[in-house]
């Protein structure tokens, strides 16, 4: 791994205000029955963060995680998503709220919208801190993002590399 620092694109407090202004707008469209979904591993972060952001207005969600791998330790993805471990919870006739970290060719997130949909929710909600930008049409957009990001490699706040600097408390980039 390189020993040049990361540059930071997003601080702490920046991360927290982002949080906060997507849970405002998040609150209002689901409920207490509805399902987070969290996409792990680089989810974990943003998804700790908006469930208390959401408990702060009054909104106490129900959790649950999808594990997808579609990057291993690479930098591109190679194509194709394994799921790893499913999800524990029914959340047949439920609202669901997908969240992850990082929307980039959109692989992940269209897979784990089509198996949560597959399982019976009534309706499907996706949220992302970061959405990077793709030259090309994805196969869904996320219906919540908190920061338009550059086209670059981020680290931190879930996002590694090699399973390394997830939990940077910044929003990095190391190219
Ligand atoms: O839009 P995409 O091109 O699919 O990229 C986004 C996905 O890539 C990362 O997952 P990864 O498969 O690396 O697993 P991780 O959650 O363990 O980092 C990230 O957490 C997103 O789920
Ligand atoms: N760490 C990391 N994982 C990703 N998965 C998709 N895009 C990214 C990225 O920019 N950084």
């Amino acid at each position: 791994m390189s020993d040049v620092p990361p540059t930071v694109l997003l601080t702490e407090a920046e991360i927290a205000d982002r949080v906060a202004e997507v849970a405002a707008r998040i609150a209002p469209v689901i409920d207490d029955e509805t399902a987070m979904v969290c996409l792990l591993t680089g989810g974990i972060w943003f998804a700790a963060d908006l469930t208390r952001a959401l408990g702060r207005l009054g909104r106490f969600v129900k959790f649950d995680a999808l594990w997808l791998s579609s990057y291993r330790d690479e930098r591109q993805s190679y194509g194709r998503c394994e799921v790893r471990a499913d999800l524990q919870r029914p959340v047949l006739n439920r609202k669901a709220l997908i969240v992850d970290d990082v929307f980039d060719t959109g692989l992940s997130l269209s897979e784990a919208a089509r198996l949560v949909r597959d399982a019976g929710a009534s309706e499907v909600l996706t949220a992302v801190f970061a959405r990077k930008p793709w030259p090309t049409d994805r196969a869904i957009q996320p219906d919540f993002v908190a920061w338009e990001a550059p086209a670059r490699f981020l680290v931190g706040y879930g996002m590694d590399v090699a399973g390394g600097m997830r939990g940077l408390p910044y929003i990095g980039a190391m190219d």
